[in-house]
Formats: structure tokens, sequence, C-alpha cells
């Protein structure tokens, strides 16, 4: 491998560390993986999604030193140059991805407590990487970042001003990295004129939230303060009614942690269908009939649907919506639900071209006469985060990307 040409991506959740190796000059993935249960029991690693390693458990930086030797093995570790880190939360300081320094950490210190799941998990990843990799530039990539281009009316929550003022407390946005890099590839592939297109964007994970893409900007987004507000997700609740909630800890006594935990962990699909997180297993189960699995999955398309239509409300003109994510890439039922409860907007979809296999580019899933586009194309954050990296590291420290 030759000097200092590939990218390492790293994405610390709650309990797993995702990473990836791509070559600079055209992100290509030499090598990738998951560091699963850090910090609790039975850690393992998984590599190319074929090795299988367990490993002795212990702190992000022990499950950080356990893919370096990895890389060591197979000779890349020397050839990195610069390391991508996704970052959930940038509160209203980062607009934009950033070279990673003391003042850098301590301002995502600072709005940590925004998204306390994921920014503590995503700081000790920043720690373990830089103690490890203490001379090469590590860049922070926001989830927010894109989102920073929302107006006022858009970001503000109808609550005393003070709260803004004092605590930051608006809506953000996330999955930000998701959406641009989608948004991009859709006006690329699509044909679209960046600089008078409308795009909406339904990013459908376990995590997942809507976008309105106005000329290449973030204009609307369906995630808040936090990433809980907006869709239906895997067993977050997404909108509910904050008087339920109240009405509930009086009824049952919960604490604030406690309807936290059931809000974020215990609700969505999983709280609807009593049966699974995993569309793959409520899409089995709806199709035999399933009650609690077909409630699920007629509310997670009903309040898609209606934020596609809210959110498209945020544009001047609707040129395509695209679905991607690990269900909107995969599940042609949730795609021909969601576009058949959308015919007030001229959607019209093909059932044979919503069928066929998946190839990675931009596939069109409408009919001819459809009013709007709809097309599949497969996220790929990490390939956005390399990107970002070497952008800012090569600015910032002069190095050349051959
Ligand atoms: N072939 C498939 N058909 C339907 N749903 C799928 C398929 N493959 C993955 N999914 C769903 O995608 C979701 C996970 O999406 P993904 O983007 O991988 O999640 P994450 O947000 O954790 O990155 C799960 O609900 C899973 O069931
Ligand atoms: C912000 C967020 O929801 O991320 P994820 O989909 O990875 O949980
Ligand atoms: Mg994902």
């Amino acid at each position: 491998m030759s000097s200092k040409s590939v990218v390492l991506v790293i994405n610390c959740g709650s309990s797993s560390i995702k990473f990836s190796v791509m070559q600079g000059n055209n992100c290509d993935v030499m090598m990738s993986g998951i560091v699963d249960n850090v910090g609790i029991e039975n850690t393992s690693m998984t590599i190319d999604k074929t090795i299988s390693i367990n490993l002795k458990t212990g702190s992000y930086e022990d499950a950080l030193n356990s893919i370096v030797r990895e890389l060591e093995k197979r000779k890349l570790s020397e050839a990195i140059s610069c390391v991508g880190h996704r970052i959930a939360h940038g509160g209203e300081a980062f607009s934009d991805a950033t070279l990673i320094n003391d003042e850098v950490l301590e301002e995502i210190t600072n709005v940590s407590s925004l998204a306390p799941l994921h920014n503590y998990a995503n700081l000790e990843g920043i720690m373990a990487a830089r103690h490890i990799f203490p001379d090469l530039p590590h860049v922070a990539v926001f989830d927010t970042a894109f989102h920073q281009s929302l107006k006022p009316e858009a970001y503000t929550y109808a609550l005393p001003q003070q709260y803004f003022k004092k605590y930051g407390v608006r809506r953000y946005g996330f999955h930000g990295t998701s959406h641009r890099y989608v948004a991009q590839q859709a006006i690329e592939q699509l044909g679209l004129d960046e600089n008078n297109s409308g795009i909406i964007v339904a990013h459908l994970g376990n995590g997942a939230s809507i976008c309105a893409v106005q000329n290449g900007k973030s204009v609307d987004t369906s995630m808040g303060m936090t990433p809980l507000e907006g869709l239906v997700m895997g067993t977050r609740s997404g909108d509910v009614d904050f008087g339920a909630l109240a009405y509930l800890a009086d009824k049952t006594g919960k604490t604030l942690d406690d309807l936290m935990f059931m809000v974020n962990k215990e609700s969505g699909l999983l709280g609807i269908s009593g049966l699974s997180s995993d569309l793959r297993v409520l899409q089995k189960a709806y199709e035999e009939g399933h009650e609690g699995a077909q409630l699920a999955i007629n509310v997670f398309v009903h309040r898609l649907a209606r934020h596609i239509g809210g959110h498209a409300a945020s544009l001047t003109k609707l040129d395509a919506l695209i679905f991607t994510g690990g269900i909107g890439e995969n599940s042609e039922l949730i795609r021909k639900l969601t576009l058949d409860h959308l015919a007030v907007f001229g959607l019209k979809i093909d059932d044979v071209k919503n069928h066929i296999r998946r190839t990675g580019d931009a596939e069109i899933v409408t009919s001819s006469s459809s009013k709007v586009i709809a097309a599949v194309i497969p996220t790929n954050e990490e390939k956005m985060i390399a990107l970002d990296a070497m952008r800012v590291s090569s600015t910032a420290e002069n190095i050349a990307f051959a």
C-alpha cells in the first residue's frame, strides 16, 4: 500500500464501533467492520461481514486497538492519512465538518447533553483514536451540520423563547450526512438542476427521518432537538403528544427517565407490534396476518406519508422523493404502501420497477405518468465522511490525496 493514501472512518455508537478503511482516490472500501458489545460482555468483531473474532471486553480504546491490529495485519495502518469521525450532534456551533483540536472537542462536549445516547460514545471514539493516532488529522463530521441552513420558522419550537436563548432548545435535525449524500446523488443521477430543484429524502433505517432539500440545501427535517421527533422508528416513538406522556406519568408514577426509556427503546415498530423492531420480521408477520405487525406497518406508513406531505409544503417545487436506509432501500412493501398513500401528489408506483433488485445507482420506482419521480438511492454515510475528512484535512494540513 502506498504511503498515506487511505482514510479511516469511525462511527462509535453506544455499544458498537463501525469502521471502514477507504482508498483516498476513489473511496473504494478496502476493509470494513463492526465491534459489537463494546464495554459489555461478549465483545466481538466482524470484518467484511465474513470474519468473526471474539475480543476481550474492554474500553473503546481497547476495541479500537483491536481494529488497529487487524489493520496492521493487512498492512493498512501505515497508509492512513486521516481519520473521519461521525458525530451526531454539533449544536449550533458546526455547519460543516471540522478539524478536531482541543477547542473543537470542548465545543462538542458542551453540546453533548443534547444527544446523550449518541454524542458521549462519539466523543469516546475521538479520544481513543487521537490517542492511538496522535500525529494524524482527525475530522468531525456532524449529523446536524447539513440542517444548519434551516430558517427560524422551521427550527423554532413554539415554547417561550427564553429556553432557546438560554439552553439552545430548538430543532436541529439528524442524518444530515446521509441526506446530503443522497440529495447530491439524486441531483446528479436524475439530471436535476442543482439551483432549481426540490427533493424529499426519506432515510429509513433503525433511526428514520425526512429531509426537504431545496436547491441542494436542507430547508426542513423531521427530527428535532434530539433524534426522537418525527417518524415512527424501530424502537423510538417519533411524534407524540407531550400531554399523553404527562398523563401517563400521573397515572403510573413513571419518572422522566422511565418515560425517556419507553419512548426511545420500547416504542416505535417494537412497541406497536409487540413483536420486533426489525422490519424484516414484521413484514413476514404482516403477510401472515399478525394484527400487531399490520398495525405497526400501517402506522409507520401513515406517519411517513403525512411527513412527506408536510415537507413538500416547505419546498417551492417537488421533483423527486428518494427512499434510502435499510428499509427505504430494501422494503418493496413500505415503498408500495407509502406511494399509494401519496396519490394526492400524483405519485404513481410502477410495481415491476419497485420489485426489481437494487443495483447501487438511482432506480426509479414510479411510472412514466407519475407527476413526481420516486427513486431508491443507497446511502453511503461512510463515503461522505471520508470525502469530508479528506477535504478538511487536506486544506488544513496541505496533504494531497493521490
Ligand atoms: N431486505 C430487507 N427488507 C426489509 N427491511 C430490511 C431489509 N434489510 C434491512 N431491512 C430493515 O432495515 C432496518 C435497518 O436499517 P439500517 O439502515 O441498516 O439501520 P441503522 O439505522 O442501524 O444503520 C431494519 O428495520 C431492517 O429490518
Ligand atoms: C441520529 C440517529 O438517529 O442516528 P441512528 O439512525 O444511527 O440511530
Ligand atoms: Mg445506517
